[in-house]
């Protein structure tokens, strides 16, 4: 049995938790919001996120980072991307040792165009991070609670620390591997939401499943370039956190990106999805990141840039969608060489 703390009270922060709590380590869940921390710990519930899930007794609460910090001997950072920076910035100021951090977030930051665990190094001093592990995958919160078999990755360029994580999440519901690809976890984590906001806005525009098809094994196409270009193992974008959580997103009504896009092909506007949401849609940020990436990295990025026009300056879906098809024609495959 470990200690381990949980960052974030989202839906996939409490879902994280519970595996953990479940497989008996004494796990200690952190919201930066006391009326959260008090229901989960008198009411074992936590009905913003999970409405419908009873939280096991042995998972605590609290509001306090300092608490938290202290707890964990592995500490799960499960905030959206836009507050990494702010809590382990935070988390800097208690940290007396070091610790091995999990991220679970999947996004890049815009304008810094840096991935989670680059932020999470700029944010603390290199002597409290023992190493850094990213736990990403085909893995809605919503399934996990239901035990229903999930699979993702644990990748980090310590296999010791990668093969740690793996033993502290793997369950008979919850299957663990590895990989030494951060790079290609990272952005393939980040970039499918993307993909998934545009999948969204097909399927708002009523364009069916040949058009899905074509999102998805396209979408993977250009984030693969990117990601290859970045440093990343091309077999990545091909297993589960690329191909695999890109295939969960784009098709299931549980992803915030989809259904956000969805609201979007039907004719709502971004500041109106966001509203009516009311949990994080990374989507948004991540596509102005990717956009500047694949400028900066003077990669084609067709897909990436339709869906940037139509959140940043007003283009209509349809046009957008217009515009993909009479592109100049090219070849499938020798772009990717
Ligand atoms: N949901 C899922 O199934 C999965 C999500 N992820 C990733 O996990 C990350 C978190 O997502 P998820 O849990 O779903 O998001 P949610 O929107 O469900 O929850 C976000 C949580 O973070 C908290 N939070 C936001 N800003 C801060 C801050 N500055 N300080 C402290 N807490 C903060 C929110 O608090 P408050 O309630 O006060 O807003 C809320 O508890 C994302 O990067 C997502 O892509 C990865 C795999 C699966
Ligand atoms: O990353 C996820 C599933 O693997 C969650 O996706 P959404 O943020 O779109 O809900």
């Amino acid at each position: 049995m470990e200690q381990v703390t949980v960052l974030g009270a989202g839906s996939w922060g409490t879902a994280l938790a519970i595996v953990l709590a479940e497989n008996g380590h004494d796990t200690l869940l952190w919201t930066h919001r006391q009326d959260q921390a008090d229901e989960i710990n008198n009411e074992h519930t936590n009905k913003k996120y999970l409405p419908s899930t009873v939280l096991p007794a042995n998972l605590r609460a609290t509001a306090s980072l300092e608490e938290a910090t202290k707890h964990g001997k592995t500490i799960v950072v499960a905030v959206p991307t836009k507050a990494i920076r702010e809590v382990c910035g935070e988390l800097s100021k208690l940290l007396t040792e070091p610790k091995l951090f999990v991220h679970v977030s999947k996004g890049i930051e815009p304008d810094s165009l840096l991935r989670i665990s680059e932020l999470m190094k700029e944010s603390m001093k290199p002597e409290q991070i023992e190493e850094i592990v990213v736990l990403s995958g085909p893995s809605h919160a919503e399934e996990v609670v239901l035990q229903h078999p999930t699979t993702v990755t644990a990748a980090s360029e310590s296999l010791a620390a990668a093969e740690k994580v793996q033993d502290l999440f793997m369950s008979q519901y919850f299957r663990v591997y590895t990989n030494d690809d951060v790079i290609g976890v990272e952005i393939g984590g980040a970039l499918k939401n993307v993909i998934a906001l545009a999948a969204g806005i097909t399927d708002g525009l009523s364009y069916g499943d040949n058009a899905k098809a074509a999102l998805i094994t396209r979408g993977l196409a250009e984030i693969t370039r990117l990601g290859v270009k970045m440093g990343g193992n091309p077999f990545t974008f091909a297993g589960l956190t690329g191909m695999g959580d890109l295939i969960v997103t784009c098709t299931s009504v549980h992803s915030r990106n989809w259904r956000a896009g969805n609201m979007l092909g039907k004719g709502l506007k971004l500041n109106e999805v966001l509203e009516q949401m009311g949990m994080v849609v990374e989507g948004v940020r991540t596509t102005k990141a990717a956009y500047q990436l694949a400028q900066k990295h003077d990669v084609p990025m067709p897909l990436t840039t339709a869906l940037y026009e139509v959140l940043f300056n007003d283009k209509e879906p349809k046009q957008a969608v217009d515009e993909l098809m009479i592109r100049m024609k090219k070849a499938e495959i020798d772009e990717l060489r």
